[in-house]
This record gives structure tokens, C-alpha cells and sequence, in this order.
């Protein structure tokens, strides 16, 4: 089995397999893979990290479909917000970063495998520094802590960056939250709690979260993710799944439809991978990426394609959550 490319018989969507490094690690991952597919209404990109199972990965197919044959409802806004996101990179690092993005809202990734605290302080002060006092600092958790650290730690990370916006996900259980909610005065946002779950509303009944992530990819598109924003009852936050820019115009589509917006939107992470497959890619000018439809560059898809074992992988795994869609 392979993947059908630019000479499948004529009818057949067009579809092929990328390999893009990242510029700095994020989540473990160094590298994005995945697939684009053409339809009438675009193009879409299939692209779960390697960590989600065929189940989880089909919400990522119908992501990919929706935006290559059905397109996305219209968008009530010409731009939208996005905040820089730092990965967990040592204090200098993290201005250059920040400097470089031109946001002035900034998600800092705290938490990682391997550091302790002071680094977290140590980040989340550096960027409240360069970021300068009028700006916003969240900061990301990704389920690390258990619910007494998380307060601790909150406290501590939310002096250092004199004041946080919210954070994202410090207990990986919906009980967790809900304590640690209680506990501390900064907002809790659910990421993991609403994209991972069979449930995303349940977080939110629980009294667990302040603020709603909303994932266009692991949720299964951007209308299922606009009912989800209407049924929650609480603010959402658009945010990447540090797609290439043919997948993250499916998160800009998702912040354009949305009545309500209220904060910056964690899609400006185009400047997260080595490379792109757009010769325009989705990248943030004075802290707004405008809201478009993005197809790939032919030369940098080419450039980006995955060699045979890739490409027979991606076709196989293809094949297995088509099967389970
Ligand atoms: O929200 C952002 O600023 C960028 C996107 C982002 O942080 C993530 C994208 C993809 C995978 C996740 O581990 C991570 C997140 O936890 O929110
Ligand atoms: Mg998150």
C-alpha cells in the first residue's frame, strides 16, 4: 500500500506525506510528520503525533476532511490574537523568543521532564522581563503536577511572572483541578482534560476550569469544536497542535467563526518548526495572524516528503484510522 500521490488516477484526492524538524523541542517531539490531503473545499492536514493511538487519531481525520471537502463556516473576523509560546528553553532563550514574536501575550511551557521550579521561575520571570509589565503571561503545565505541588508551584511561578494570566492544565484528573481550582487565585484552564476526553463538557460541570482549550485537530473539526464552544459556558482559547500552516488555518478558521474572543489564541506556532509547506506561512504580524485559506508550495512539499518507509508508515496508519473512522 502507498499513499496516492500526484499521479492517482484522476478523481483521487491528492495526498502526501511530510517530514518538517522542529526549530526547538516542544513535547518531546523534534520533528512533525504527517499528511495533506486535497479535496474541492482546500486542502487538510492529517497529522497526530506518533503518541496518539488509531482511536485518538480519528478526530484528526475528520479535522483533515472537513477542511478538504466540506470547508469551515464564515468568519466573523478579518484576524485574530495570537500569543508566542515558549518552549521550556533556558531564560535567554526565551526573550530571544519572545523578542522575535512580537506578542504581547506569551504561554510559557513549565513542568518539563527533568527540571524543577527555578527553571520554571527562572523562564516565566525572563519573560515577564522582556515582555515588559502591560503584557500577558500564561504558563503550561501539561498535567505534571499533583494537586498540592500545583499550588505551590502556581504561587510561586505566578510572583515571578508578576501576575498570571492563567495556567493551562497543572493536574492531569478533572478532581485535581477542581481542588487546585479552589486553592489558588489564578484561573485554571483545561487542555488535556477537554481534548483527551470522551466527555469535554464534563471538566466545566465539574467547577474544574475557569477557561476551555479548544484543539481544531485532536477535536475533530472546527464545527464540532464551535459546538463545544457554545455548549461549555465558560471563555475557550484556540489553540495549535503545532501543525504546519495548512493545518493551523483550520484553528484560524475556528477563532474567525467564534462570536466571542476574548483571548489570544495559541496559533502562532508556525515559528516552532524548522520549516513550513506554505511559501506564506501562517505567521503572526504584530501579534495577529489574518485570516486565510493556506494551500501548500508543490517545491516544498516536494522538499518536505517523507522517504518510503515514511511514506508506506503514514499510508498504513492512514488505512488504520480510516478503518476505525
Ligand atoms: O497553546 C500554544 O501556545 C501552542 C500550542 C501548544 O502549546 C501545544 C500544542 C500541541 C501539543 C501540546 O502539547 C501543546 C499544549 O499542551 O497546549
Ligand atoms: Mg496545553
Amino acid at each position: 500500500m502507498s499513499l496516492p500521490g500526484p499521479d492517482a488516477p484522476a478523481g483521487a484526492p491528492f495526498a502526501a506525506a511530510f517530514r518538517l524538524p522542529m526549530a526547538v523541542r516542544f513535547r518531546g517531539v523534534d520533528v512533525r510528520e504527517g499528511v495533506l490531503i486535497e479535496g474541492p473545499a482546500g486542502w487538510g492536514e492529517f497529522s497526530p503525533f506518533w503518541d496518539y493511538d488509531t482511536w485518538r487519531a480519528v478526530p484528526w481525520l475528520y479535522a483533515a476532511r472537513e477542511a478538504a471537502f466540506s470547508g469551515w463556516p464564515p468568519p466573523v473576523r478579518d484576524s485574530v490574537p495570537v500569543n508566542a509560546t515558549v518552549p521550556a528553553v533556558g531564560p535567554e532563550r526565551a526573550q530571544q523568543l519572545v523578542g522575535a514574536a512580537g506578542c504581547t501575550t506569551v504561554k510559557v511551557k513549565v513542568a518539563e521532564p527533568g527540571q524543577g521550579l527555578d527553571a520554571d521561575v527562572e523562564r516565566v520571570a525572563a519573560v515577564r522581563d522582556a515582555l515588559g509589565p502591560a503584557g500577558k503571561v500564561r504558563v503550561d503545565a501539561n498535567g505534571a503536577w499533583n494537586a498540592e505541588e500545583a499550588v505551590q508551584r502556581i504561587r510561586a511561578l505566578d510572583i515571578a511572572a508578576g501576575g498570571l494570566e492563567y495556567v493551562e492544565q497543572p493536574c492531569p484528573t478533572i478532581d485535581e483541578l477542581a481542588s487546585v481550582r479552589r486553592r489558588v487565585h489564578v484561573p485554571i484552564a483545561a487542555d488535556e482534560s477537554v481534548r483527551m476526553s470522551d466527555d469535554p463538557l464534563r471538566v466545566v460541570r465539574a467547577e474544574a476550569a475557569d477557561i476551555v482549550v479548544l484543539k481544531v485537530a485532536p477535536m475533530g473539526g472546527v464545527a464540532s469544536c464551535l459546538i463545544v464552544a457554545e455548549q461549555v459556558g465558560v471563555p475557550v482559547v484556540v489553540s495549535s497542535a503545532l501543525e504546519t500552516s495548512v493545518g493551523l488555518a483550520a484553528g484560524v478558521a475556528l477563532a474567525a467563526a467564534l462570536p466571542e474572543l476574548p483571548y489570544a489564541c495559541g496559533l502562532g506556532t508556525a515559528r516552532l518548526l524548522a520549516g513550513d509547506l506554505a511559501s506564506e506561512p501562517l505567521l503572526a504580524v504584530d501579534g495577529q495572524i489574518a485570516v486565510r485559506r493556506v494551500s501548500p508550495d508543490r517545491d516544498l512539499l516536494t522538499a518536505s516528503s517523507l522517504d518510503e518507509e515514511g511514506r508506506l508508515r503514514w499510508a498504513e496508519r492512514l488505512a488504520r484510522v480510516e478503518a476505525d473512522a
